[in-house]
């Protein structure tokens, strides 16, 4: 289980301040993966090396992306988990903070419990994570509130984020017990603890379609977390939705699902617009291969709630700052003047098996 999430930065000391349940939640590991497995998503990007190119002399490097119609300084930012006051007595606000010392995106789980205004109040570079299930007023109602408190976008998560049956949770833990036992309410829900949702919501392209018209309405971009499969990528163009984030959620509900780095050829093929690399992203480098598989920017979550728990917002700062380095420097020793000509062929032609 130690190694399920790939190496962790301040590991021991997460561990220990979080005790066994938590940290077994935090990490993950599901029902159905084999004792001691490691995080594939993580492995699978660890088996591409990358090739260095020469006398190009380039002057510099802008590590500058667009996404959702804004700029962040890097291909990086921080992705949605549930349950933040959970991890840290600030919840998400040192993270924010951090982001914003940094200028890279944030994604704020529906299931938070600081309020969204709140967050966005310290940092605007924020998209509200909503999970694509349940009755549409609801959602609406949702990216109205985010839209009103200024957040930059939306992501729907439209592969389930959660095990319908007890007991096969990520790592055993329900945090909806866990923060409704603490009388705790999330943004999305009605009542203390994650509103209720089915686990099987039903939802074709048409809810997407409503959705997106729905955000473009109100200016917030959307993108759609959980796209693996090229005929699905196939048909995001038609629903108006901004881009896709290529994710299985971090293998928490299943060990077997595909992994981002290995469809994104497949993705890439099939889908013309921004895609999002999501689960394994471990460093900067890591950032730079995904760039190369054609993502436009990567998001990490277990690190970052790592660091947040072992030393808030500094650690945060600090973890994605040099990331943000590596990412500089890696990039420039590929001989490219910005991350949007990182290409397939810097990648060595066969990942390592
Ligand atoms: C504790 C925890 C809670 C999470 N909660 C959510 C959530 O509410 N919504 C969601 O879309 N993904 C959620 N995720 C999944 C992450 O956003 C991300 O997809 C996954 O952790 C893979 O990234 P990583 O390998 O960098 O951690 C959660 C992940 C963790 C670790």
């Amino acid at each position: 289980m130690h190694n399920y999430a790939g190496m962790l930065p301040f590991q021991l000391e997460t561990r220990q301040r979080l005790g066994d349940a938590l940290y077994r939640y935090m990490v993950g590991q599901p029902a159905d993966a084999q004792l001691a497995a490691a995080d594939a998503n993580s492995q699978d990007l660890q088996r591409y090396r990358l090739l260095p190119r020469v006398m190009r002399a380039t002057k510099g490097i802008d590590t500058r992306v667009m996404l959702g119609g804004q700029r962040w300084a890097a291909p990086l930012g921080v992705g949605a988990f549930a349950g933040d006051v959970i991890f840290h007595p600030e919840g998400l606000l040192p993270i924010a903070r951090a982001c914003k010392r940094l200028q890279l995106p944030l994604a704020i789980s529906e299931e938070t419990v600081t309020p969204l205004a709140e967050i966005c109040d310290a940092y605007q570079g924020c998209w509200l994570q909503l999970r694509a299930a349940g009755d549409l007023p609801r959602i609406e109602r949702l990216i109205r509130h985010a839209a009103d408190c200024q957040a930059a976008g939306i992501i729907l998560t439209v592969l389930a984020p959660v095990h319908p049956v007890a007991g096969l949770q990520p790592g055993g833990y329900s945090i909806g017990e866990a923060l409704q036992q603490q009388g705790l309410r999330t943004i999305g829900a009605s009542a203390p603890g994650v509103e209720t949702l089915p686990a099987f919501p039903g939802w074709g392209w048409n809810e997407i379609r409503h959705i997106s018209a729905f955000a473009a309405q109100l200016k917030m971009p959307l993108m759609l977390k959980g796209i693996l499969h090229p005929e699905d990528a196939r048909q995001v163009p038609e629903s108006g939705v901004d881009a896709i984030i290529a994710s299985n959620i971090g293998l928490r509900q299943s060990a077997r699902w595909a992994t981002p780095a290995q469809q994104m050829p497949q993705l890439r093929q099939h889908y013309p617009g921004d895609i999002v690399m999501d689960g394994g992203i471990r460093s900067g480098t890591d950032v730079v291969v995904a760039a190369c598989l054609g993502a436009t920017l990567s998001l990490t979550v277990r690190p970052v709630i790592s660091a947040l728990v072992a030393g808030g917002e500094e650690a945060v700062f600090n973890l994605l700052a040099g990331w943000v380095n590596e990412i500089t420097a890696i990039s420039h020793w590929c001989g490219v003047s910005a991350i949007s000509e990182l290409n397939p062929s810097f990648l060595a032609a066969e990942p390592l098996s």
